[in-house]
């Protein structure tokens, strides 16, 4: 008798941020560890409320999903999810690792996360299961260094992306400035931020 395989699981990759607003920093990092994980599909996920950015002003979670949409609303491996957003409540990323589980029951599940995230990680809520539910991929960002700070070895890997110099914190600076955003956001992006008047001082 031949050896019993299961179904094929799906890749998925989960890409989870405020995305005050999104930027080409996010969607390239997507975009090449979806290329080199051959990922299927990479879900964005915008956070409810990012409890370690209390101290911050987040604009409202409906136009940081909207923003998300317009974003990636182009390529057909990206999508979005509300679950941080409508669950309520502090964002916790086992949350959001759990619901997608139930949701794609027959996928692997790759989170993906900047070098800074990743070295904070040790700091987020459950860290011992985060690790049993998902695999998780640290990307280089410019002015952090890629390193692995005591992660379990077989659940983390490091992918260089095409270093892009582009922060939430910095667009929303040049926007209150009065200066453009054009290039470092999607072009919907930027009309977005300025129908919305989001980032202006008076705004
Ligand atoms: N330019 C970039 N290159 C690679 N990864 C990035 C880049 N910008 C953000 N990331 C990663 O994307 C994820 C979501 O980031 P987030 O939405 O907080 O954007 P941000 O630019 O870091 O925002 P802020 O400046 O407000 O802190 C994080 O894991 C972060 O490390
Ligand atoms: O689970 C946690 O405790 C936790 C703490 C801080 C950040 N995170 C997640 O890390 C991702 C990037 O967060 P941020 O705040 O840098 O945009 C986002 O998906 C957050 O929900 C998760």
């Amino acid at each position: 008798m031949g050896e019993q395989t299961g179904p094929v699981k799906r890749r998925l990759g989960v890409m989870g941020g405020t995305f005050d607003p999104v930027h080409h920093g996010h969607l390239v990092a997507a975009s090449e560890v979806a290329s080199q994980f051959h990922l299927d599909e990479v879900v964005f996920v915008p956070t409810g409320q990012p409890w370690q950015k209390s101290h911050k002003l987040v604009s409202p979670a409906e136009d940081r999903y909207l923003m998300t949409v317009i974003a990636t609303a182009s390529n057909p491996q990206f999508s979005v999810s509300r679950i941080d957003i409508d669950r309520g409540g502090p964002t916790y990323t086992t949350d959001t690792l759990r619901d997608l589980s139930v949701l794609n029951e027959n996928a692997d599940l790759f989170f993906i996360t900047g070098a800074d995230a990743l070295a904070q990680i040790l700091t987020w809520r459950d860290t011992e299961e985060l690790f049993s539910l998902a695999h998780f991929i640290g990307v280089t960002r410019p002015g952090h260094i890629l390193a692995n700070p005591g992660l379990p070895e077989d659940r983390v890997s490091f992918v260089e992306v095409p270093a892009l110099a582009i922060s939430s914190s910095d667009c929303r600076a040049r926007v209150a400035q009065g200066e453009p955003v054009w290039y470092l956001v999607p072009d919907g992006v930027v009309r977005y931020i300025d129908k919305r008047k989001l980032y202006r001082h008076d705004g």
